[in-house]
This record gives structure tokens, sequence and C-alpha cells, in this order.
């Protein structure tokens, strides 16, 4: 085993999972030795890494700590929804003493951890082990200067009409139902709200912060976290996922098969909210006939519902129809498909995102015009940062539970897909800007190369005092 052990612990959910462990393979592939705390019903996700570094990658698997409000057997947030953070992030608080004894009884155990922002707890699991805790934003950095605004004044969950944010670079504003749900969903005095504000606070006293964005992207607000925390331990790394590993390289070969039979580059509109959203009824019958009436070349990922109230009342449902009144234009797929493959797939030039951050990242990669359509979470503050600073994405509409006029949509989605948009324009040079970043001696990669390097200093200096004793 490699002298330098890094424990990793990741958030059981998609959209904060795949970035994480893309930084663990970057981790790995210089040379580090990891543990990856992960529960049973996760642990799959875990395997194109575990095969990839059977050496240097390991899992500390540890049984889901039960909670009341979370069904047996359910260890994702894609299985509860986003309204299982709360319980999600006390339950996972309990893994501590397991944490605790495994760690000592290791021979040689990790010398700093690295951690998901939404387990700020682990800040003080860290201090206990004491070993620094580094903690994972898969969220941007305009977003966490945001979020921790509103931590810190929990009275904004009760402040009327538009709220301020006057010491954020930009002086953004916003409506109160648009901050970030995590944040709208905490209750004064209620213990599992408590543990969870205490959490997200702790993040900002932990020894280093991660974040998966660029400078080009957000560099006021890398600026402004900098200042803020008082130390230069900020490290943007993103985007991450262009070496992202897939457990089924062949999945949604269906689709790049019918992308490669487009001829006119950029012309093809991605239509995918995330791996959580699920559509309701109406707003699928809006969604299909906006895009029937773009004319625009689509792929649309749907996802199926799941539970028996939700398939009665037809979320997730296509009209019936419609796959065939626009076949050849448009192809409707349900299920997971390869995202990061199709944004990269020349015959794209468009994705209509509900604004994850992880979509946010793939699409300045790919160097697409995002459609937003923010819904929940830190979605609205990132159509902010991507309409109103950047210009690279348009509004279609907003709201979890808004059902868009299908002319509208149409209309916005055939604009927004000419060619030579000003979105689309906006979305190439911020491309050059991304692929810059994640090269060779662009700020990424340095800021990459240099957490290594201070990761193996920490086992460095751990070495000594070991010697030492
Ligand atoms: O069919 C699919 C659907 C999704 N993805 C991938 O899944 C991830 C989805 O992440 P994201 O776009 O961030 O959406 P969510 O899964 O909804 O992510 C949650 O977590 C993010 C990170 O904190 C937040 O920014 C979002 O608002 C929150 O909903 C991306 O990497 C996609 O490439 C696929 O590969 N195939």
């Amino acid at each position: 085993m490699s002298e330098v052990h890094i424990l990793v612990f990741p958030y059981p959910a998609q959209g904060h999972i795949l970035a994480l462990l893309d930084l663990t393979h970057h981790l790995a592939l210089s040379g580090l030795t990891i543990t990856i705390i992960i529960t049973p019903q996760n642990l799959p996700i875990l395997n194109p890494l575990l095969s990839t570094h059977p050496n240097t990658i390991k899992s500390l698997t540890l049984p889901f700590p039960s909670h009341p409000n979370i069904p047996p057997g359910a260890e994702n947030i894609r299985e509860v929804g986003n309204s299982g953070n709360y319980p999600f992030i006390n339950a996972l608080s309990k893994l501590q003493p397991q944490i605790i004894q495994w760690f000592t009884s290791h021979h040689n155990p990790p010398v700093a951890l690295i951690s998901d922002f939404f387990l700020g707890w682990t800040h003080q699991l860290a201090t206990q082990l004491r070993i620094p805790r580094l903690a994972f934003y898969s969220s941007g950095a305009f977003f966490t200067t945001v979020a921790t605004r509103c931590w810190h004044n929990p009275h904004l969950l009760h402040a009327p009409g538009i709220i301020n944010f006057p010491e954020i670079p930009g002086t953004p504003s916003f409506k109160r139902e648009h901050l970030p749900s995590v944040f709208l969903r905490y209750r004064e005095s209620d213990p599992e709200s408590e543990l969870v504000r205490d959490s997200f606070i702790s993040n900002a006293s932990s020894w280093a912060s991660i974040f998966n964005t660029f400078r080009a992207l957000e560099g006021p607000s890398l600026d402004h976290i900098r200042a803020e925390l008082g130390h230069p331990r900020v490290f943007s790394v993103g985007p991450l996922g262009s070496n992202r590993l897939d457990s089924d390289p062949n999945r949604g070969s269906e689709v790049l098969r019918w992308l490669d039979g487009v001829k006119e580059e950029g012309s093809v509109l991605y239509v995918c909210l995330g791996s959580q959203k699920l559509l309701k009824r109406e707003q699928m019958e809006a969604l299909a006939l906006g895009l029937e009436r773009s004319n625009t070349r689509f792929i649309w990922v749907v996802k199926k519902a799941t539970t028996k109230q939700h398939v009665e009342e037809g979320y997730g449902l296509v009209p019936n129809g419609f796959s065939d009144r626009v076949l050849g234009r448009g192809l409707v797929v349900q299920g997971w498909v390869p995202q990061v493959a199709i944004l990269g797939h020349n015959a794209v030039g468009g994705f209509l995102s509900h604004c994850g951050w992880n979509s946010v990242m793939e699409a300045m990669v790919a160097g697409v015009a995002i459609l937003g359509w923010p819904m929940e979470a830190d979605q609205f503050l990132n159509a902010r940062l991507l309409v109103e600073d950047q210009g690279v994405a348009v509004r279609i509409c907003e709201g979890a539970d808004y059902v868009p006029n299908p002319d509208d949509l149409g209309r916005v989605v055939n604009e927004a897909m000419s060619v030579g948009s000003s979105q689309k324009r906006k979305a190439k040079v911020m491309r050059e800007e991304a692929t810059e970043a994640v090269s060779e001696g662009g700020d990424s990669c340095k800021n990459v190369d240099e957490l290594v390097k201070t990761l193996v200093h920490l086992g460095a200096k751990e070495k000594q005092v070991v010697s030492k004793a």
C-alpha cells in the first residue's frame, strides 16, 4: 500500500457522487491510496473505479443506519427525492462510531478526509480523528456564496418580497422560493433541522474546499469564498467528468447511432432534467407539444414513474402517438443514457436542462447552449449565473410544478437552437475556457496537481509524527 492514504465519503445522490468519484479517479491515477465510505446498495456505483484501481481503491462498506422517515432498503436520494435530504444527512451522521473504530484499528490510517458538502458534520468527525477535512462541493461557487449567507441568516426564510445579497459579487437578488431548497426546508428548533444547519455551517471551518468549477465561469465567487474563509486552500478542479468511468460502455449506443445519422452539426436539442426529476402529466404534455412545435431535432430522455401512485397519475407518461408524430426528427428514450457522450456528439447543439450543476459542467465542456428550466435545489441560482451573468443560457421557464405554454416553449427552443444564436456562440467560447482549464497548464489542472501535492505533503508530515513518536 502507498504511504498516503485518503478517506473519501460521497453523499449518496447521483448528482453528488459522480463528480467526487471522477476526482477520486484522478487522485488514484496520481498514486494515492483511497478508501471510499459507502453503504451496500450504493456499492455497485463504485464498480468501475474499484475494478480500474484494484490495488489502490478500497471500499469501506457500512450498513445504512435506519431512520423512521427512510423506507427500509432506500440508500440513495434517487429513491426518496430531494425531500429525503434531511433524514439522509441525519441518518448518515450515525455512522461516526463505526468510522472511528475502523480508523483506529487501521494499520495505515488515512491522513485526510474528503467528503461531500452535504456531509458537513464530517468536519467534527475529522477533528476527532485529528486529520484535516476537505469539503467537496458538487455544486457551484456562486451557489455556495448565497447558501452560506442563508444558513447564517435563517430569518431569510420569512423575509417578504425579493431578497438581496449586497455583499456577494454581482449583488444578486432572488425570490424567497428560489433560494436553495435544502435551506427552505429548515425549521428552527427542530433537532433534525438544526443538525443539518450546523452541518452546512461546518463546511466553512473545514481545512480546505474543493469545487467542481473553473475560474472563467466563477472567478469572482471563488475569490469571494477565499477572502471570506481567510485562507488560500480553495481548489477549483472542474469541469470534472472528462475521464468518467462507465460500468456499461454500450449503454445508450442506440442514441449515439441515431445521432451519427444526423448531418447538420449542432442541430439536435438534448432534453434531460437530471437524474431525479419526474414530470407530471400536464408538464409531459406541454413539453411534448412544445418540442413538436419547435421544429427542432431532439432527444428527450424521460424518467419513468416508479411508485404506483405516480404511475396512476400519469407521471413521466409520453403522450400517446407523440413518438410517431415526430418520427425521424425526435427520439424519446426511457431510463438512463450516457449524457456526457451525448452532449459531446457533434450533432448536439443545445441542452434543455434543469440546470443541475453536473449538467451545467458537462454542457460547458461540450460547448452547447443551455435552455434552462430550473426547478429546485441550487438550480435557480445556477440559472442566474448562466443566463444573466454569462449569457450561455436562456431561461425557458422556471418552477418544479410549472406547466409551460407549448407555443412559447416551441418559439424559444427554435430561437436558441437557430444557427449562430447568441447562446450557441457564448457556449463555444465557454467550451474553449473549460477545455483550457483542464488541459496541461490550465488553472483547474494546476489546482488538481496542487491538491495532490498538498495531500502527499500531509502524508509526509504524518510519517514524521509517527517516526518521532
Ligand atoms: O440519463 C441520465 C441522467 C443523468 N446523467 C448524469 O447524472 C448527473 C446528473 O447531475 P445533475 O445535472 O447535477 O442533476 P441532479 O441529479 O438533479 O443533481 C442534484 O445534485 C446536483 C449537485 O449538487 C445539483 O446541482 C442538482 O440541482 C440536484 O438536483 C450528470 O452527471 C449526468 O451526466 C446521466 O448520465 N444520464
